[in-house]
């Protein structure tokens, strides 16, 4: 069987940890062509080390022809390349699902998907259970709770850190709002509640809180649901975001299975 040509637009932590899965024979449907990042160094020493062309623009991406273009980049890049890729082509892995809670841009991609006769994959992440929140959706009105567990340090850079958070001795709640806010607070840290809240009640009816949990090591989320028939209480705790990367060669292997979850 031909091969499917995978390509990236990001070639940072998490597309390194789908290449390396690559090559130790996770994906075996799949060759890499090439691999387009914003940092050229970094764009040219990923596409050494996996053994793909480097390219320097989403054009130069686009003319190697990939079937697949697997993103871990950044919201804004969604933003900028997730329309053009489809137009080009190719289907789209995404990573940065945040860019998704503006529903104008969701609602463009969707229709330059279908137009195209291509796929937009909405990756799991962090997180997950996506099939049970969805069937839940279509049976009745749902409510929709995110609870985040954050340690200090990785609430550091954010908006959200404050000084008197070093002397906290208990958990604290440092956000409470709408998934879509939360996003446009930190657009690098809540992909995974615009992505729960897409397979759920959507981006404004889904309601994150964040809590700073001292001493904590990781990344914890419970996702609630609370429907006429159906509720749910899951809870995924995960060391390191490895996991994001991990949820895309799932994805990738979901795309050529003769057997889909
Ligand atoms: N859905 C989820 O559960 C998770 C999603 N993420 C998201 O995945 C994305 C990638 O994360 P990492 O690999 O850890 O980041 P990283 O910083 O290690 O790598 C990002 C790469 O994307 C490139 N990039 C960024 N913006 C770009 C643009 N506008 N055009 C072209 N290239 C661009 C950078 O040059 C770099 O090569 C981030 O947006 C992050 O928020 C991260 C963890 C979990
Ligand atoms: O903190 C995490 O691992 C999840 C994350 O970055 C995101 O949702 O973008």
């Amino acid at each position: 069987m031909e091969k499917k040509k995978l390509a990236f637009l990001g070639c940072g932590f998490l597309n390194e940890i789908v290449a390396n899965a690559l090559h130790n024979g996770y994906l075996p449907e799949y060759e890499l062509v090439g691999a387009f990042g914003r940092n050229p160094v970094r764009t040219t020493t990923f596409a050494e080390r996996h053994n793909c062309k480097a390219c320097y623009s989403m054009e130069e991406l686009l003319a190697l022809k990939p079937d697949i273009i697997a993103e871990a980049a950044s919201p804004q890049a969604v933003g900028e390349y997730s329309e053009t890729i489809l137009k080009g082509g190719a289907s789209l892995v995404v990573l940065s699902i945040g860019a998704f809670a503006d529903a104008a841009l969701y609602n463009r991609v969707r229709e330059t998907a279908a137009e195209n006769n291509q796929k937009v994959y909405i990756a799991s992440g962090a997180v997950g259970g996506f099939d049970v929140l969805r069937t839940a959706a279509l049976m009745s009105p749902i409510k929709a709770t995110m609870t985040s567990k954050k340690s200090l340090r990785s609430l550091f850079y954010t908006p959200l850190f404050k000084e008197e958070l070093m002397n906290i001795t208990e958990p604290e709640q440092v956000f409470s709002g709408n998934t879509k806010e939360a996003i446009e607070m930190l657009p690098f840290h809540f992909n995974v509640a615009v992505a729960t809240a897409l397979a759920s009640a959507g981006p404004e009816r889904t309601t994150l809180h964040i809590d700073a949990v001292p001493g904590f090591v990781g990344d914890e989320y419970k996702i609630e649901i609370e429907g006429g028939e159906v509720k749910t209480d899951l809870n995924i705790y995960s060391r390191t975001s490895n996991i994001a990367g991990w949820s895309v060669v799932a994805v990738l292997r979901n795309i050529v299975s003769p057997i889909v979850f």
